[in-house]
Order: structure tokens, then sequence, then C-alpha cells
């Protein structure tokens, strides 16, 4: 996101006049701050495609990736296993800086635990600490990334063999860490190997690798353990440069609550999110949102079904600039006519936890820009630190809000309803 200064004359009557036209506000003097807006997904998600048949024809390679520098971490829990087609390894050893030193807190701010029966008696991530929104939980290598796609070859009974995988793996890992792969969870029993129903139980998205862009799995050791919610308090996201997951915290967890992630999209009813749990994780879910019952079960699938609709209505998101200034130069608007609905998807979002990174960056922009026009700094300060805090939560980074909130009178939306009252009184 870029920052800017936006150094112009003061708006003239002139300006009022454009309001069709207007795509973002007059631009005046003093105005530092830019009031971060809409964001378009990463170009890889819209345009995912297999490896192409040629590199597919040289088959899958394991090998290892290294920790950040020679001796920097000698534990080896930080190589990670990687199958992964001929000249791969090259193009992603070549990334500037690959891979890149990391830190995940110490001590540990949460503990592997019996996570109850609720949660098929097995093991899931308890807090150890209170943990604030944005903040990490845990960053760590994974075990072992395969590629969407790999060559399955077959024994002589024409039945999928992925012998020579696990024989690569255990060469690359060693006996112990193997052991921990085999430790984990596999929700498929005898319907695949063990080798496959853990990695398909476990695996959490790594989007594309250099060379291949159809998106990859990683199973780890701990961050798999976490279980699914459809109200997720944790987000997990995959940083390429130091080839490592990380979870950070969506709302704050106290000491001794579960961390949950999000397996799937959880912006669909319920019928249809525990449809797709069934078939594609073998398991009913049974997270706070799926045991709800009668009118709030009902309200809860229409709150995340209008999140859903409203958050592919990607061309009305993009209009936050035109409809903030259209609003702030026609005094005959009421004062809270686009703050209202912004607040109500925003307490939609975060009720239900299905947020959207899109829909939830316009609404911030929205309601900051709106807020700022009306001149009203308390609340341009409380919703640009908490858009701080979720953008971290799942970037790693502020994007920009935290200087927004430290100088709400710094943008160029600032103060512009009472401008346009004083230009309208003067004329
Ligand atoms: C990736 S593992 C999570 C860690 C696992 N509980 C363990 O002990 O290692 C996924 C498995 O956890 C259980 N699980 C996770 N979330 C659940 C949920 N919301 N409802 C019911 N079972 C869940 C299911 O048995 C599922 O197969």
């Amino acid at each position: 996101m870029k920052r800017g200064f936006l150094v112009s004359p003061e708006p003239r009557k002139s300006d009022c006049e454009l309001l069709g036209n207007i795509s973002a506000p007059p631009k005046r003097p003093r105005a530092l701050v830019q009031i971060p807006g809409h964001k378009e997904p990463p170009p890889e998600l819209l345009h995912a495609v297999p490896i192409d048949e040629a590199t597919a024809r040289h088959g899958v390679v394991t090998t290892k990736i290294p920790p950040a520098a020679p001796g920097w971490a000698p534990d080896p829990d930080m190589y990670t296993c990687v199958m992964i087609f001929k000249g791969m390894k090259e193009k992603l050893l070549a990334l500037p800086g690959f891979p890149t030193p990391f830190f995940t807190p110490t001590p540990p701010v949460y503990a592997i635990k019996p996570a109850g029966k609720r949660y098929g008696g097995g093991f899931g991530l308890v807090a150890t600490a209170d943990i604030n929104v944005g903040d990490l939980i845990v960053r760590e290598r994974a075990i072992i990334i395969c590629p969407g796609w790999m060559p399955i070859p077959r024994g002589q009974d024409g039945k999928a063999d992925l012998g020579m995988y696990t024989t690569a793996m255990e060469f690359q890992l060693g006996p112990e860490r193997m052991a921990g792969y085999f430790a984990l969870s596999n929700c498929f029993g005898k319907q695949k190997s063990a080798f496959h129903g853990i990695m398909d139980t476990n695996s959490l998205p790594i989007g594309g690798l250099p060379g291949y862009t159809g998106g990859c799995g990683g199973v780890f050791k701990e961050i798999s353990r976490a279980n699914h919610s459809c109200r997720p308090n944790a987000i997990y996201s995959w940083d390429l440069v130091s080839f490592t997951g990380q979870l950070r915290a969506l709302q704050p967890i106290k000491a001794g609550e579960q961390i949950f992630l999000a397996y799937l999209s959880s912006d669909a009813p319920r019928a249809a999110r525990q449809a797709e749990m069934l078939s594609k994780y073998r398991f009913t879910c049974r997270c706070a949102a799926c045991s709800l019952s009668g009118s709030y079960a009902q309200y809860s699938d229409l709150r995340r079904t209008l999140i859903a609709l409203q958050a592919n209505a990607t061309a009305e998101l993009r209009k936050t600039d035109a409809d903030v200034a259209a609003w702030a130069m026609n005094t005959a608007l009421p004062d809270r006519m686009l703050i209202e609905p912004a607040e109500i998807w925003l307490n939609w979002m975060l009720g239900e936890r299905s947020m959207n990174p899109m829909l939830l960056a316009a609404v911030f922009s929205r309601l900051c820009k709106a807020y700022a026009a009306l001149g009203d700094e308390e609340a341009v300060k409380r919703y640009a630190t908490q858009a701080a805090a979720l953008e971290k939560a799942f970037t790693g980074s502020d994007g920009g809000w935290l200087v927004v909130a430290s100088a709400p009178r710094d943008s160029a939306w600032w103060g512009l309803r009472q401008i346009t009252r004083e230009d309208e009184h003067r004329s």
C-alpha cells in the first residue's frame, strides 16, 4: 500500500459541481496521510495454473530446503522436505534473500493439549498466554511440502502406490521427524495410504512456488494440530521468503482458550459448510458456529450469505472514494448515510468471524474516510487501529493504518463536510 503527500489548493465551489466524476477528495494543504483503500486479490489466486506437461514428465524429486544460513539454526526442525519438480529448487534458492531468518514467540504462547471428544478426541492448540489481535502465535517450517498435483505411480494391482515418496521423505528427514509426521491425525483411515491420508488431513495452503503456480500444501508439526472452526480466532498464512507458515490471532485469545483456524472458507451457510467439510475432510464440524440452533443458526446463515454476496461485488467495493467524495460534498445527505451500512457489514464480519480481507479493507476505508470527512478524530483512530490489528493478522504488517490512526487530521478527507458547509454559506 502506497502512502503519498497530497498537497494542493483548497477545494473550490467548482469541485462540488463535478460530483459525478469525483473519485478522490479535493486535495488540501497539510494532507500527509493516505487512508488505505480497497485491495485487489493477489494475481496468483486469479491465475493459478497447473504445471505444464513437459515439466511434469520429468517427475517429482524430493529435496531438502535448508534453514536461513549455515549454522543459523542447527535444529533439524528447520529443514523442510519438498516434493518438487525439476528446476524448482534452483529457482527457489535464487529468490532474493531466500531463505530469510524467522522468529517465533519464545517461550511459546500455546501448548498442544487434548482437545476433547467434540473435536474428534485428538489434540488441539491451547493458548498459554493472552494473545492480542494480529499477534504472532507461532511461525514454523513445514515438515513436508507437496505440489497440489503429483504423478502417482500405480502398483501391480493398479492402486496408487506412494511408497517411493515415503522412502524419499524418510531419506530427507530421518526417522525422528518421519515419526512426527506419522503421529499426526488421519481422517481418511484405510481409504488412503497413511502417507496420503495424513497429507490430505493436515496440509495447509502454501500457494505457488517458483516454477509451479498450481498451489502446494504443507504439513506442519505444530500448526497442523490446530482444529477447525467456522468462527476461527486465528488465521494461517504462508511466507515464501522465510519458507514458513504462521498463525496470528484474529481476535483476542485468553490463556486457556483453544486456538482455531478455518480449514475452508467460512462464508457459506452451515449445511453447505458441513457438506464440504465431510466430503474433503471426512468429519462433521462441531464448532461454535455449527452448534447454533433455531433462529441463531438462521441469522448466522443469513449474515454469511450476505457477507459473501457483498465480498463478490468487487465493482461496488472499488467505488469507496467516489461514494465518500459525493456524499461529503452534498450536505443534503444524512451525516451517517455511508457510516451506518459500513458499520453493519463490519459487525457482521466480526460477529461471524467470516472476514473477507478485501471487504474488510473496503469497509475500514469507507469508515475512516467518512469519519474523517465528519471531523470525528476518535472514530478514525478507533477504526484505523482496529484495521491495523486485523491487517497484521492477515499479512503480518499494519498496511499503513497505524499512520492513519496517529494523524487523522492529516488525511485529505479531514473536515470535508464542514468545508462544504462553509462553502455553501459563503455562496
Ligand atoms: C488437522 S487435524 C487437527 C488436529 C487433530 N485434532 C489432532 O489431534 O492432531 C483434523 C482433525 O481434527 C478433528 N477436528 C478438527 N476440527 C474439528 C471440528 N471443528 N469438529 C470436529 N472435529 C474436528 C477431526 O478429527 C479432523 O480429522
